[in-house]
């Protein structure tokens, strides 16, 4: 099941600078192991914003919910989900 997940990122400028360079590589090396596992296969970069707009292939919203709320930044995270169904007038390959 396919979800279309938007993250703006706030870390307040008050979080320690060790702890914010600790937290940023944690989350790049956590999103990077859940691309090549599959279930992150679309990552992209809001042009202008600390936010990324991303497509998940997870089977449940219970699945994704834990997926999201263990990433290291996810205290930091205004998230959105909108859950993705076929089209029926996607032309199929
Ligand atoms: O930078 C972001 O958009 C937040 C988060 C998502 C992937 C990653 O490496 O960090």
């Amino acid at each position: 099941m396919l979800f279309h997940v938007r993250m703006d990122v706030t870390i307040p400028p008050e979080l320690d600078p060790d702890v914010r360079t600790r937290l940023v590589a944690e989350e790049r090396e956590r999103a990077l192991d859940l691309q090549r596992s599959g279930v992150w296969p679309q990552l992209w970069r809001i042009v202008g914003k600390y936010s990324n707009i991303s497509i998940f292939d997870v089977t449940t919203g219970d699945e994704l919910h834990t997926l999201l709320s263990s990433l290291p930044l996810f205290p930091y995270m205004t998230i959105e989900v909108t859950a993705l169904a076929t089209h029926p007038s996607k032309l199929m390959p």
